[in-house]
């Protein structure tokens, strides 16, 4: 079930992408709907990473291509932020929270111009958001795995930007601090920004987003999430992984969506 929509913020057509010899994502044709809370769901090595990648141009695509609010990346790349994996980042680069939260604020800066009082003040404002005002100072490689993840999303904050890409924001983030991330994405979504997660827990996504891409190497579906959370494509997607009765029951109590229902 591919849902396609008018003015979408977010085209992808016909993307094939593949690292070397072997392809990782087939023909994957989707649109999203702007000011929508957006989860990516799909098992280990089904391409969520490399569909982000390839649309923030991280990697290349064989064919196909992508717009974002109609246009070339490159044309919106400040209205565009991106959050990537943890493992990918080197925490023990000699940087303090603020400092890192502060590099959001720069290309909103002028040529030459030095952040000051203004994009302090937003930075400290974003590591508020994100309950972390109190490390400002502390070195970000002192800071633990959850701490540092949302440093990074603070970061992305503030770039104030209209379309965001989190790859994993929740992992390694206790549940009350995933709560709290759900809940500003939630505002943001409201103010009509538009926020695209990596997500790994089928049971949660029923409850947090509006709207679910469904991958496993082809797109299985993308759609408004009490469409697509269905037993027969949560099969396709996750096939031998998730094939008893029993697990979609488990999905069905704690997402509080009935997949069965049709
Ligand atoms: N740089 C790379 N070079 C070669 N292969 C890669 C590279 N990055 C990813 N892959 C492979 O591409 C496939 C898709 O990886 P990707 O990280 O996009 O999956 P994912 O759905 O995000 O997985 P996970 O849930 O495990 O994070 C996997 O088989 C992975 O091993």
């Amino acid at each position: 079930m591919i849902q396609h929509i008018e003015n979408p913020v977010v085209e992808v057509h016909d993307l094939m992408v593949s690292y070397g010899q072997n392809p990782v994502l087939w023909n994957v044709d989707l649109s999203l709907p702007a000011g929508s809370l957006v989860g990516i769901l799909g098992p280990n090595g089904a391409g969520k990473s490399t569909l982000i990648k390839a649309i923030m141009g991280l990697v290349e695509a064989n064919s196909g291509y992508s717009k974002l609010f109609d246009q070339e990346l490159n044309q919106v790349r400040n209205k565009v932020s991106y959050v990537p994996q943890r493992e990918s980042v080197d925490w023990d680069f000699p940087a303090s929270a603020l400092d890192i939260v502060m590099m959001g604020t720069y290309h909103h800066l002028g040529l030459l111009k030095r952040p000051g009082k203004k994009e302090k003040e937003l930075a400290m404002d974003c590591l508020d958001k994100v309950n972390m005002k109190n490390f400002a100072g502390r070195q970000i490689s002192e800071l633990s795995g959850g701490q540092q993840q949302r440093v990074f999303i603070a970061r992305a904050l503030a770039q104030q930007a209209e379309l965001y890409f989190m790859d994993e924001p929740f992992a390694g983030v206790d549940m009350s601090t995933e709560k709290a991330l759900i809940e500003l994405f939630r505002e943001m979504t409201a103010e009509g920004k538009t926020v695209i997660v990596v997500h790994h827990d089928i049971y949660s996504a029923g409850k947090y987003f509006d709207w679910l891409i469904m991958l496993n190497m082809h797109l299985v579906a993308s759609g408004p999430t009490a469409e697509v959370l269905t037993e027969e494509l949560l099969t396709k997607t996750y096939g031998g992984k998730l094939s008893t009765l029993a697990d979609l029951g488990e999905i069905i109590k704690k997402s509080g969506f009935n997949p069965l229902k049709d």
